[in-house]
């Protein structure tokens, strides 16, 4: 997957008559590269244009310029997008699990909606398929016929991973995947994240604020600046030898790095 340079303008809107004042410009102008089965990184703080490339990502925004590439063919265009099965390749874990699954929906419903839109499989197929999914994530077979706020949040995330993983994604765009759960949690949903990348060579676009989970995660990373990248390289180079004064401020105000310390 490669963004070239990427913009993404909101509109401001201001006054009685509602008129358009300025631009917010969200995105501007970002490149970046993911390749298959790594883990890239975005930070940045809040209000920097992450979840924005995300949300581009997973077509649930549109861009204002700039192209999206995946397999060679830019996907800006539906016809594309259709043709080559995009948005069975890219999937989303949210933040908020409660209101990212549907409340009035079993969790076996939950988990086959990506499998129904994209494959036709006989009923007994689906179910072996979507029992497979809750093993790799941990829960018992029960869950299937209970509804989301039966769940911690922390299974709740597990539930999302599973969903996320039905269509044997290439690509998850994960935006703060574990930013609500407690502490103690977090590392197991993480290395539940991290152990299914690895069975399942799936890359990850790494969403979070938080460094800490970000060095845990990724193989490379990408800071965000008020819409740009102001500094990308290996985990190692940014935290060992950072180099833009935003990413040394960034990496100064880490509360615990060590997220196995979390456990
Ligand atoms: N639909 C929208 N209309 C207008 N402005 C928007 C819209 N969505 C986002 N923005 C603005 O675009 C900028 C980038 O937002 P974005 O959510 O991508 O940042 P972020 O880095 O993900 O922050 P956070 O960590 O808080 O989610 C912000 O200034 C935000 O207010």
């Amino acid at each position: 997957m490669k963004l070239n340079n990427l913009k993404v303008h909101y509109p401001i809107r201001s006054g009685f008559l509602n008129r358009i004042t300025g631009q917010v410009y969200a995105v501007d102008g970002v490149d970046l590269n993911i390749s298959e089965g790594e883990t890239v990184g975005l930070v940045g703080e809040s209000g920097s244009g992450k979840t924005t490339i995300g949300k581009i990502i997973v077509g649930l925004e549109q861009m204002t310029a700039g192209q999206l590439i995946y397999q060679g063919q830019d996907i800006s265009k539906k016809r594309v997008r259709n043709k080559i099965q995009y948005n069975k390749d890219v999937q989303m874990i949210f933040q908020d699990s409660m209101s990212s699954l549907n409340p009035r929906k079993t969790i076996y419903d939950i988990i086959a909606e990506p499998i129904r839109n994209f494959e036709k499989l006989e009923p007994i197929a689906e179910k072996k398929r979507i029992l497979q999914l809750l093993d790799i994530v941990g829960l018992p077979q029960e869950t299937l016929t209970q509804y989301p706020h039966q769940f911690s949040g922390g299974q709740r995330q597990r539930i999302g991973i599973a969903r996320a993983v039905s269509t044997n994604p290439k690509l998850i765009v994960a935006d703060e995947p574990v930013s609500a759960l407690d502490l103690s949690v977090q590392a197991q949903v993480l290395n539940f994240m991290k152990q299914i990348q690895k069975e399942m060579n799936i890359a990850f676009l790494f969403i979070s604020h938080d460094l800490g989970v970000v060095r845990h995660m990724t193989d490379n990373i990408a800071v965000m600046h008020y819409g740009r990248i102001v500094e990308k390289g290996s985990r190692d180079a940014i935290f060992n030898h950072p180099e833009h004064i935003y990413t040394k401020r960034l990496l100064s105000s880490i509360p615990s790095i060590d997220i196995s310390k979390r456990e």
